[in-house]
């Protein structure tokens, strides 16, 4: 592997992102497929005897594209979640890892300020205001140049490069300045806001033309693609095709030079046949009736598991429990909710207001609803959750409540649907998800009107066995039929294939550019 100089002299945030790109430097060593995204696949653990230990991380990032890296000696740069760190994890079995260190004025100004006070609202409907520092974006940019610079060293002559999420939205175009020969894709795992809000963006140009340094960009919903294009054509001046975009097909294209860019809607989803079978495993089905059991055998015991974020609304869940026992339309005697919340972003101000409101909410319902301290009506966890022990909770809860104000995709829901090959339970879903897009048999309201929250969850508390088994076996067709692993291979078999005006210019693809009357 031949590591490329730091900087070219050149600005590669304000230059054009068209590949004709500075110098093209002797052929490079390295990997063929690299991962670049804002966190590395390691978790580390310091043993009781203080040695340290690095362990794969659980996630379904690192488990769908594990088979594919390790085919193709894969790489993976990405910050190791400690700050001020040089440490340097080991490689995993067959991938490589490049850490980028991050300073803790850093990690304060790109990811918990500028990635999770600036994008994260303004990218989540503007839930809470987004801030907006010059300082925060320019740390965000030196910390993308770094991650670009990783890449680059990293990829071997003609590699793949995926570049993952929010956090690193400039890479595209910096790592196409370093390293013209490489082929790069870019996916968005939350959603694209609609232009009147990305039009806040004081920095919204760069960032559209950063995005069009990548040969193909995916989004979870052909909206958030549509978006894309729509600023593609006003922001950057490109021409872009204009008909609908479709999930995994009817890619949309912008013209960048001699380049194409393609633009499309690939649903992420989870690893659901190893869910399945874990779920029906004896270990776990034990676990679950001695949840129950711990529980006071209640006769509905309903679910929410999230990270700890405004943008999931578990306010908005235990304010409509909290009506519903006020109405007697749900029973305290025979219901128990639990909440598990993993600690999130604690260091940024709005997740730690929304902590308080959520644990009074939780407090008021207990005090006004619970018959015996030793039975609250509300049990919240506000921990992370060893995976095993999710799953059984899944496989107990006879209705999950998954209420968020704005969701990317919301993996949970898909977990839930995957655990539940008995055909029991019911799944309340916010229209505002990903994932509703698809689970149409969901119990759906809308997150912003209570009472319609309050009847979808009476619905699903008292649907028959009949109407649930119905309704699971649709969500489990879906969710069965595409996974995580088909989600990796739609999106690199797209990138990997010519785009369609290199095989045929513009080929059934009328190409716009901006005009006053684009709406
Ligand atoms: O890394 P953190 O700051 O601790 O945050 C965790 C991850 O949260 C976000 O998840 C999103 O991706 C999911 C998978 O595509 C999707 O289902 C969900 O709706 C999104 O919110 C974030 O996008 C990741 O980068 C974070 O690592
Ligand atoms: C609470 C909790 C969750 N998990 C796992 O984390 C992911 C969450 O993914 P989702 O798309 O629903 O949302 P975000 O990415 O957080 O925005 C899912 O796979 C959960 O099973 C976990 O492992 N442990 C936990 O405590």
């Amino acid at each position: 592997m031949t590591p490329r100089p730091a900087g070219t002299g050149t600005d590669p945030i304000r230059d054009n992102a068209s590949g004709e790109g500075p110098n093209r430097a002797a052929p490079h060593d390295g990997a063929e497929f690299v991962v670049v995204a804002n966190r590395l696949p390691v978790d580390k653990e310091i043993l009781p005897d203080g040695t340290i230990n690095w362990k794969r991380s659980p996630g379904g990032l690192v488990t769908a594209l594990e088979p594919i890296l390790r085919a193709n000696t894969g790489a993976w740069v990405g910050w190791s979640g400690i700050p001020d760190s040089d440490d340097n994890p080991p490689d995993i079995e067959g991938i490589d890892i490049h850490a980028v260190p991050l300073s803790t004025q850093e990690i304060a100004e790109y990811y918990e300020g500028f990635s999770n006070a600036t994008l994260w609202p303004l990218y989540h409907d503007v839930i809470v205001k987004p801030e907006y520092h010059r300082e925060w974006w320019n740390t965000y940019v030196e910390v993308n140049r770094r991650f670009a610079e990783a890449a680059s060293r990293a990829a071997g002559e003609g590699a793949v490069v995926w570049v993952q999420d929010y956090q690193l939205q400039l890479v595209p175009k910096m790592l196409r300045m370093l390293r013209p020969d490489v082929k790069i894709g870019f996916f968005l795992h939350i959603p694209f806001p609609p232009v009147e809000l990305f039009m806040q963006m004081p920095w919204r140009t760069e960032i559209v033309e950063g995005l069009l340094g990548a040969d193909l960009i995916g989004f979870h919903l052909p909206g958030g693609a549509q978006n894309f294009l729509f600023l593609a054509r006003r922001l950057a001046g490109q021409a872009t095709s204009k008909g609908t975009v479709g999930v995994r097909s009817r890619f949309g294209v912008v013209q960048v030079g001699f380049r194409t860019v393609r633009v499309g809607a690939f649903p992420i989803s989870i690893d659901s046949g190893e869910l399945a079978a874990k779920a029906k495993t004896k270990k776990i089905r034990d676990r679950a009736a001695e949840i129950r059991r711990e529980l006071g055998n209640p006769k509905t015991i309903m679910l929410g598991i999230d990270r700890l974020d405004y943008t999931k609304g578990i306010d908005v869940r235990l304010k409509a429990i909290s009506e519903l026992l006020d109405e007697e339309r749900l029973d305290a005697s025979e219901t128990v909710m639990i909440q598990l919340a993993t600690p999130s972003r604690e260091r940024v101000e709005s997740y730690k207001r929304m902590r308080a409101g959520i644990e009074q909410l939780v407090g008021n319902i207990n005090g006004n609803h619970s018959h015996t301290v030793s039975r609250p009506v509300v049990q919240y966890l506000h921990r992370p959750v060893p995976r095993d022990e999710l799953i059984a909770f899944f496989v107990a809860a006879d209705v999950m409540l998954v209420t968020p104000l704005r969701d990317g995709m919301n993996l949970v829901a898909k977990e839930y649907v995957a655990c539940r090959s008995d055909l029991g339970g019911a799944l309340v879903l916010s229209e505002f998800t990903g994932a509703a897009a698809e689970l149409r048999s969901a119990y759906q309201a809308n997150p912003y009107d209570l009472d319609g929250v309050k009847d979808a969850i009476e619905a699903a508390v008292n649907q028959s066995e009949h109407e649930g088994r119905r309704r699971m076996r649709a969500l489990r067709r879906q969710v069965l039929t595409h996974d995580v692993d088909k989600w990796a291979r739609s999106f690199l078999g797209t990138l990997s294939e010519n785009s369609e005006t290199e095989l045929e210019p513009n080929r059934g693809v009328h190409l716009v550019e901006d005009s006053l009357d684009n709406t």
